[in-house]
């Protein structure tokens, strides 16, 4: 199927993975900062992960030249706006992107000025082009859990006008869950949506935990569950959406081959399932090529990828206008 011209929905999609090779090298130079090359090609090989890359702790270390220039204002803006551009080019109508203030804060952000920039910057690409947008603020595992309740805070003036949801990311250890309640109660209580990534390296029952423990709504990854007959019968029964992203599943071994990834199987079997990049930089990938991917492994029908379409409508933390439109659009193209 030929997937170019069909509308888009991206949910999964981190801010600093997706930065242009061509923009870490004009911010470094624009921003002083010494580089280990001026070649885009090769800041480009610097930022996706290799092929080889030996788990998702290797995966997450491609973020760190990113996230050293995405700490000014400016950056941050730019990179946001660039981030909708690259999408709305590909006929993505709507994206969720995220981000974690509590990594931008090296030269004297506040999380509230980061939040803002981004914003900014999302604004100014909806004004531009045909692409809605919301913004997912991510607290980091691995990191004192008091910055998880700044980033909260941070937050909150800006629900309802661009920012959305909470998720957390990072490291994933099994039975991470149980020190997040607190967390996540305080998160649905402010009125944030949530996701959380989990079932990403190796444990269905984190899954599980997420939902029941956490009360997530929407699972990044989550495709674990493949392996758990009660974890899939849960994300069916309360129809939890999984932000699958088939590339970085392949780069972070969770899957050796995408023959042996069970998107199209969940698809199948009536899960909720989105197609997202992850890291439209770190993966090299676009939804268009994600969806390309799956459909050499699989053959994806239309009929399939119109389940994927309104699962994702359905899904996604926009406003029920927004939905509408981009269900209407569903019937203009089919
Ligand atoms: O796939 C992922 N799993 C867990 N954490 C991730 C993934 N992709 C990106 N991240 C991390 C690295 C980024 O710095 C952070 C916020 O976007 O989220
Ligand atoms: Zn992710």
């Amino acid at each position: 199927m030929n997937f170019t011209q069909l509308p888009k929905i991206e949910l999964h999609c981190h801010l600093d993975g997706s930065v242009r090779p061509q923009t870490v090298l004009a911010l470094a130079l624009q921003q002083g900062m010494a580089l280990p090359t001026e070649d885009s090609s090769e800041i480009q090989a610097l930022m996706v992960a290799p092929p080889s890359c030996p788990s998702l702790i290797e995966y997450l270390q491609r973020f760190e030249l990113p996230i050293s220039v995405m700490q000014t204002a400016e950056a941050l803006s730019r990179v946001a706006f660039e981030v909708l551009e690259d999408a709305a080019a590909e006929q993505v109508r709507y994206i969720e992107v995220r981000f974690a203030p509590s990594f931008h804060l090296q030269q004297g952000l506040g999380m509230e000025q980061a939040i803002a920039a981004v914003l900014d910057g999302m604004d100014k690409a909806k004004a531009q082009f045909a692409i809605d947008a919301n913004l997912i603020l991510c607290g980091m595992r691995g990191f004192p859990i008091e910055l998880c309740h700044q980033t909260l805070k941070a937050g909150q003036a800006f629900l309802g006008k661009g920012v959305v949801a909470f998720d957390l990311a990072g490291r994933e250890d099994p039975g991470f869950s149980k020190d997040y309640v607190e967390v996540c109660q305080k998160a649905k209580a402010m009125g944030y949506r949530l996701t959380i990534h989990a079932g990403e390296t190796g444990c269905a029952q984190n899954v599980v935990d997420a939902i029941e423990l956490l009360g997530a709504e929407r699972i990044g990854h989550g495709v674990y569950v493949c392996q758990d007959a009660q974890a899939l019968a849960l994300v069916k029964a309360r129809k939890v959406a999984l932000e699958v992203c088939p590339t970085s599943n392949i780069q972070t071994k969770a899957f050796a081959e995408m023959a042996r990834h069970p998107v199209a199987e969940f698809v199948r079997d009536g899960v909720a399932v989105n197609i997202s990049t992850d890291n439209r930089t770190v993966s090299d990938t676009t939804v268009t090529t994600e969806l390309d991917r799956v459909d050499q492994a699989f053959v994806l029908t239309i009929e399939e990828y119109r389940r994927i379409y309104r699962a994702s409508v359905a899904a996604c933390f926009a406003t029920s206008e927004i939905k509408e439109g981009l269900l209407a659009l569903n019937d203009h193209w089919w």
